[in-house]
């Protein structure tokens, strides 16, 4: 049984216009299948954990964007049900990571194919004292998550995503955000390792490589059990970020000697402040966060990953 949860919002109307094209597919046709359309924010993630306590032999197919496979992710109970993603939100970062590619039908034999299936290990985070959650593509503290702030808050957002760029979004709230920008003070503690950066601009990580609709933040992040791949840049001027923040579309910014890449099983960060995070582009505050890795992965339907 194939179970489909369509975001009707995402990518402004692109997922349900994706689905349109779907259902009048004979692959679809020829599937046993139900589907159901969210409603509100948090509905996926609803859903998904019904769907996942049911006994039947099921796999569930996600139309939508970054923030509906995050929300289903952090749906399923166990990782005994498959899960698959056919994207059509605005920046589509967990598509283009996880190599899902091809137009809606040829994305929907993939998955049904079933020679496509790999292991995906999400990455989990505890902010305060709260649930543990998951996430799909990464989290990152400090600078970046305040460009994503500003990027949710902005009017320009949905206007680039309709034409295709949005990306640009990310280059205006980033010059927007570098002019009032204050470097955050944090304890950071990586393998077992407390240091304190003073000076410091982001720490984040990701299960690949990509943020804010295809920039590659961490350029050589792949899919894997119990490492993360961190990334901390700290102590530098305004002007190199800026530069720094170019490279970043081709992925060249680790040679900034700025740019520390570390990679540990799991890290801390601690602030007496409130610190910004963004997770899978939606953004929050915390004073202190314990990011890991899943240990059962999900089973991913439809990639091409390596
Ligand atoms: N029926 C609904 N009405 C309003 N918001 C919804 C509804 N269903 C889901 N949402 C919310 O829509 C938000 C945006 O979805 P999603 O992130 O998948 O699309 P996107 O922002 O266009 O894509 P991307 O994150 O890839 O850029 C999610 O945070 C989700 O909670």
């Amino acid at each position: 049984m194939y179970i489909f949860i369509i975001n009707p919002r995402a990518g402004n109307g692109r997922a349900k216009r994706v689905f349109s094209k779907i259902i009048k597919s004979e692959l679809y046709q020829s599937l046993e299948s139900t589907y159901h359309f969210t409603r509100y924010p948090g509905h996926a993630e609803e859903m998904a954990k019904q769907i996942s306590l049911t006994p039947e032999r099921k796999t569930i197919i996600v139309i939508g964007g970054d923030g509906t496979i995050h929300e289903v992710l952090n749906g399923l109970t166990d990782s005994s049900t498959p899960v698959a993603f056919i994207p059509g939100g605005s920046g589509n970062d967990f598509a283009r990571g996880c190599n899902i590619n091809g137009s809606p039908v040829e994305v929907l034999r993939d998955i049904i194919n079933g020679d496509n299936e790999k292991s995906y290990w999400i990455g989990n985070y505890r902010q305060d004292r709260q649930p543990i959650r998951n996430f799909a593509n990464s989290i990152g503290f400090g600078f970046d998550a305040q460009i994503a702030n500003t990027v949710n808050k902005s009017v320009y957002k949905n206007i680039f995503n309709r034409l295709g760029i949005g990306t640009l979004s990310y280059v205006i709230a980033l010059i927007q955000v570098l002019i009032h920008f204050k470097p955050m003070t944090v304890i950071v503690d990586v393998n077992q390792q407390q240091r304190k950066l003073t000076n410091c601009w982001m720490v984040t990580t990701g299960n690949h490589p990509y943020y804010g609709g295809g920039m590659k933040i961490i350029p050589d992040a792949k899919i894997q059990p119990n490492i993360l791949p961190i990334l901390i840049i700290h102590d530098i001027s305004k002007w190199k970020v800026l530069s720094l923040f170019i490279t970043v579309f081709i992925g060249k910014h680790q040679m900034f000697k700025e740019v520390e890449r570390l990679e540990a099983t799991d890290f801390t960060i601690i602030s007496d402040q409130e610190l910004f995070f963004q997770v899978d582009g939606q953004t929050d505050t915390c004073k202190t966060c314990t990011v890991t890795k899943q240990v059962d992965p999900v089973i991913l339907l439809g990639t091409k990953m390596e």
